[in-house]
């Protein structure tokens, strides 16, 4: 029998007849367990101390002082190793901050641009309480109770988060596993077998794993949502919901919930207080749902016809220099990869309808630099970490500007700088103009004319203040002060297409 979730976001089942989807035999290559492979990394880049100047907002009763070096975290000695290893000299400020708040057992939901290091604000502490607990390396079994369960909206960012976490526990008794849709549910529970402290999961194949009994719960300390925007709305909040009302899942006074993003619409904030301590503290670095300050951002008027000809004309500036560009459907990737290709430039795709070996492949391809571009639809637009992404092109706009906001971020992470070409179709992309131009002026870009002037007619005058800033503090328990303009969140997510793949 098999449950999976539909490209508009439904739960399915075979209904108990059989004859489900075919069998998924994809064993992925097994890791290298060399050092410079465990630890490869890139460098951060020239803008990475001016994280130090973004305005830092912490609301909630009593939060911990904030640490300026990871020294003062007190990490034990493997911990503190790794992370050199890792090439990070000093925490940046969602860790200066998130570190001292976790380790203090509080409830968090931290919100911080795209590329500023979230990942290991959330894996450290947590590492560093499991070792100080002397928690069990632990062993083969039939059933598995992990200490920390971290959830990702898509396949390639939660491998991502748990090759983070191999790293940072490496050479230490915690193992993490992680289980994943499109590869061998045989291997996946091997892997779960040989010993599980922190399980790493897509929201699909983790419910499946813990319906098959091969992870109990009793043991859960810790609940990360990573993306926890796109995990709490239309697509995965059924799913969390069945997550934490599982059988013998902790209720959340017995547990740390965690959850980090770049961008926190309102009703979210409101509906992820369920998943809570009421007590929990909301960490906000820079403006809530604002873009990186490190991408430089270019929006261009184009129509339908032109955009494929403005494409190929940025490629060859671009040269050999890694570029994503983002498209809003399946078949336009596939359509966009191949015309590209025919044009002899060296370019891959990533999406949800290629089997999970193809999008490894390409993902790898341009990682390496064999493929420098990379058309994707928006299952590549969260939280991907790959080296040297220069330019990003959105192609088609997504329909809602938060995601324009993570896509752009796959460049200028880590206090290095990218740029981000954007096509602006006035006949199907007016309904973002007016958001579009809040996110520009919010991260001191230009602003074109034509642009400020199609946000205006769309929308009217009223309340619009391009230039206004609006500073982070927008715990939404205070009553907010981030606008959103338009059609709430929810209906974004609703309007999103049967052709919208980002659901695993
Ligand atoms: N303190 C640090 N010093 C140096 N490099 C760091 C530091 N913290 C994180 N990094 C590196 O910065 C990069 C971005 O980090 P990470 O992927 O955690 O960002 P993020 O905030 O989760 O981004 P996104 O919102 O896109 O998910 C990674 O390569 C990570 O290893």
């Amino acid at each position: 029998c098999w449950t999976r979730y539909t490209s508009d976001h439904q739960l399915v089942s075979c209904g108990g007849g059989g004859g489900g989807p075919p069998r998924v035999t994809y064993v992925p290559e097994a890791l290298c367990e060399k050092e410079s492979s465990i630890f490869a990394h890139y460098e951060s880049g020239i803008n990475f101390d001016k994280y130090d100047d973004i305005l830092v907002d912490v609301s909630g009763s009593n939060p911990p002082t904030a640490i300026m070096g990871f020294e003062e975290a007190a990490l034990c000695e493997s911990l503190n190793r790794n992370v050199i290893k890792s090439g990070y000299k000093k925490p940046t400020p969602v860790q200066k901050h998130g570190i001292p708040i976790i380790a203090a057992g509080r409830d968090l939901m931290a919100c911080a641009q795209t590329g500023s290091g979230k990942t290991a604000a959330f894996l450290l502490p947590i590492l560093q309480q499991l070792m100080v607990d002397g928690v069990a390396a632990s062993q083969f079994s039939e059933i598995q109770e992990p200490e920390v369960i971290i959830v990702a909206p898509t396949r390639e960012l939660i491998n991502q988060i748990y090759m983070e976490a191999r790293k940072f526990a490496h050479g230490t008794c915690v193992r993490p596993v992680v289980v994943y849709g499109g590869i061998s549910t045989g291997h996946t529970i091997r892997e779960i077998l040989k010993g599980c402290n922190v399980l790493c999961g897509t929201p699909g194949r983790l419910m499946d794993m813990i319906g098959r009994g091969k992870i109990g719960l009793s043991k859960l300390r810790y609940l990360v949502l990573d993306e926890a925007d796109r995990m709490l709305d239309m697509g995965f909040e059924p799913a969390m919901r069945k997550l934490v009302a599982s059988p013998g899942m902790p209720a959340k006074e017995d547990r740390q919930t965690l959850m980090f993003s770049a961008t926190y619409p309102e009703d979210i904030q409101k509906l992820a207080a369920d998943f809570l301590k009421k007590d929990y503290l909301f960490l906000a670095v820079g403006v809530v749902g604002g873009a990186c300050s490190d991408v430089e951002q270019v929006v261009v008027q184009v129509t339908k016809f032109s955009k494929r000809d403005q494409l190929l004309e940025i490629l060859k500036t671009t040269g050999s220099e890694r570029t994503m560009v983002f498209v809003e459907t399946k078949r336009q990737a596939d359509f966009i990869a191949t015309f590209l290709c025919q044009e002899n430039v060296n370019t891959t795709s990533i999406h949800g309808d290629r089997e999970q070996r193809e999008r490894e492949q390409a993902l790898g391809d341009f990682r390496s630099g064999k493929c420098p571009v990379l058309v994707a639809t928006s299952v590549a637009a969260r939280g991907l970490d790959i080296k040297d992404v220069q330019h990003i092109v959105n192609f088609d706009l997504p329909n809602n500007i938060d995601e324009y906001v993570h896509r752009i971020g796959r460049t200028g992470r880590c206090g290095n700088t990218g740029r981000a070409v954007c096509f602006f179709d006035p006949e199907v992309d007016s309904n973002l103009a007016r958001s579009l131009v809040k996110v520009l002026s919010g991260a001191q870009q230009e602003v074109p004319k034509w642009l400020e002037e199609a946000a205006f007619s769309a929308y009217g005058t009223t309340g619009f203040n391009p230039g206004g800033r609006t500073f982070a503090s927008t715990d939404s328990r205070k009553g907010g002060s981030f606008q959103r303009d338009g059609a709430s969140h929810l209906a974004a997510a609703l309007s999103s297409g049967a052709d919208d793949d980002e659901w695993e």
